[in-house]
């Protein structure tokens, strides 16, 4: 998929860009050059013009960036102008670290929602959002808007509730299972697998042994 003709290599590397920015602008930084940038982001400066230069000709000579432009066209590019309702399937650790933690309501994720099979959740509430059972899932989807939901459950029982959901109007789904699920196409899926980045890390330390033993 592309964005404007924007690969998806630079899509990956956006939220990162628009973490400096956000941090820049907090602290008053109006404008940056490439070379700060890099300095701060350990990006070569010139990785940073190709990608910055994707959105236009706002880094000038001798000028650098507008930081709150190019944060707020970023910010555009990866749809976060306006806010995203998002429920929880599955309340256990993993769905009740997601739930409390308050700074993904910062760039407009919403929590609406927790939902769970286990009734010694019921009623339970995190952050003020109560723990609802299954059977209510189905109604609470057709009566509230649903943009994304995180599944946060154990993987034999993911493609089952991924289906229920989607019969019932979600279309994004953040899939924490570890199962690759089988949607329609219409169905936008981002897979986050902690294990599989604590094996690129695994795979980061080996190599650097290796060079290091030369
Ligand atoms: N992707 C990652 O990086 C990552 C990291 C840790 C765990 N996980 C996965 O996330 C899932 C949850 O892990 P956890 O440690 O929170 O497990 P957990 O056992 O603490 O929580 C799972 C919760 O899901 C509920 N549940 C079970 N079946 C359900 C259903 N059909 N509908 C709704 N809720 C249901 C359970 O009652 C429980 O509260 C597991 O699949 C685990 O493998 C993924």
């Amino acid at each position: 998929m592309e964005d404007r003709g924007i690969s998806q290599a630079v899509i990956r590397r956006l939220p990162r860009y628009y973490r400096y920015l956000g941090e820049l602008l907090e602290g008053g930084v109006e404008r940056i050059s490439s070379n700060d940038l890099s300095k701060r982001m350990n990006v070569t400066a010139s990785q940073i013009r190709q990608d910055l230069n994707n959105f236009g000709g706002f880094g000038q000579q001798g000028y650098g960036y507008n930081v709150k432009y190019l944060y707020t066209e970023i910010g555009k590019i990866l749809g976060l102008e306006e806010d995203h309702n998002i429920i929880i399937i599955g309340a256990g650790n993993l769905g009740q670290a997601l739930a409390n933690y308050a700074a993904f309501e910062k760039r407009g994720f919403i929590l609406k929602g927790i939902f769970d099979v286990n009734p010694r959740l019921a009623g339970v509430t995190i952050r003020g959002v109560p723990i609802r059972m299954m059977d209510e899932l189905r109604s609470f989807v057709a009566n509230n808007e649903v943009d994304i939901a995180a599944l946060t459950i154990p993987k034999d029982k993911a493609e089952e509730v991924a289906d229920m959901l989607v019969e019932n109007g979600v279309r994004a789904i953040w899939n924490f299972a570890h199962i690759d699920l089988n949607l329609p196409d219409n169905v936008i899926v981002e897979n986050v697998h902690l294990s599989e980045s604590l094996m690129q890390l695994s795979y980061n330390i080996s190599r650097y042994n290796e060079e290091h033993q030369k």
